[in-house]
């Protein structure tokens, strides 16, 4: 069998054309949907993340707004800014760009976002009502994969949803979707032993453990859909997943490849979250 690709970056570009019309509607009303995306520090690679961001911003009509601070910019100093876009009408969405440096606490920077504005829905009442099947922004990652498998048609209910990878941005919560969608979802992580004969049960196989090409054919049953999460990079300067792509080729009903999987995906959600924000602070229903 050779696995059928899930190409994120082409879902996501029918999503985006649908969204520049939404966005359209939107400003006749006026309302123009507002991005603000914080980075502290120079990390070359972050920064190139931010970019893609406010650049997909600008192909739907987002208006996105880049805050680029220094390293040495003061936790102090990063709340207040926060605060300031907390209370201003035109932001409906404020991202603050992970990892910080280690003198400014993430926990602290999450909880000072309105949860109204959290479009990374990465803070603890959006977690919350996640859980609780509230109306809640969804984690822009694990929204996306819940997405692309939609898109394929791939039945989820009933289904065994393995997870391999607890995070708090990934593991954790993109189980909890893919239980919302009725399926049986099983964790597996660095202390799980015989995780293979775990991971091998698996109808969706969801790898997010951060480990360069880590999971190999041995992991996966015939026939199974495999989602890749990782973006590792090799020592040639190429992209890879955390799957043995080429392996899992063989084995996988779908596959999604690295790049152009699930990364045009986590931006595209985030597009959507702004949208969606942008319509329920003016009373307008919108939905996932
Ligand atoms: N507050 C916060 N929210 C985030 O959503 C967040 C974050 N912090 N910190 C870092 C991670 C990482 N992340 C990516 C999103 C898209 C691609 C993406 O589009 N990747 C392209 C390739 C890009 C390239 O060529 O480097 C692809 O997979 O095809 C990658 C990584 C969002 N993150």
């Amino acid at each position: 069998m050779v696995a059928e690709l899930i190409k994120g970056n082409e879902i996501a570009q029918a999503k985006r054309n649908e969204m520049k019309e939404e966005v359209r509607k939107l400003k006749e009303g006026g309302i123009v949907p507002g991005l603000v995306v914080i980075i502290v520090g120079e990390d070359p690679a972050s920064l190139s993340y931010v970019r893609g961001k406010t650049k997909a911003c600008k192909q739907v009509g987002i208006d996105g707004k880049l805050i680029e601070l220094a390293e040495e910019t003061t936790e102090e100093k990063l709340l207040a800014i926060i605060e300031q876009y907390n209370n201003d009408e035109a932001c409906h969405g404020i991202l603050v760009q992970l990892p910080l440096p280690k003198h400014i606490s993430d926990t602290s920077v999450i909880e000072a976002i309105s949860p109204e504005k959290d479009v990374d829905g990465f803070h603890p009442i959006n977690i919350g009502r996640m859980m609780t099947g509230q109306r809640a922004f969804l984690p822009c990652t694990p929204f996306g994969i819940v997405e692309m498998v939609k898109a394929k048609n791939i039945q989820i209910e009933g289904k065994h949803v393995v997870v391999i990878g607890r995070s708090n941005i990934v593991g954790k919560p993109v189980g909890q979707l893919f239980l919302n969608e009725n399926a049986t979802v099983t964790y597996c992580h660095s202390r799980t032993p015989n995780m293979k004969e775990i991971t091998r049960q698996a109808d969706i196989l969801i790898v997010a453990v951060g480990k360069k090409e880590f999971i190999g054919k041995d992991y996966i049953k015939p026939g199974a859909v495999v989602i890749d999460v990782g973006i590792n990079r090799k020592e040639d300067g190429k992209l890879t997943g955390d799957v043995v792509f080429e392996e899992a080729e063989e084995i996988a009903s779908y596959l999604t490849p690295v790049p152009k999987g699930v990364g045009p995906m986590t931006i595209t959600m985030l597009l959507q979250n702004t949208i969606l924000s942008a319509k329920w602070s003016h009373q307008i229903e919108g939905v996932h």
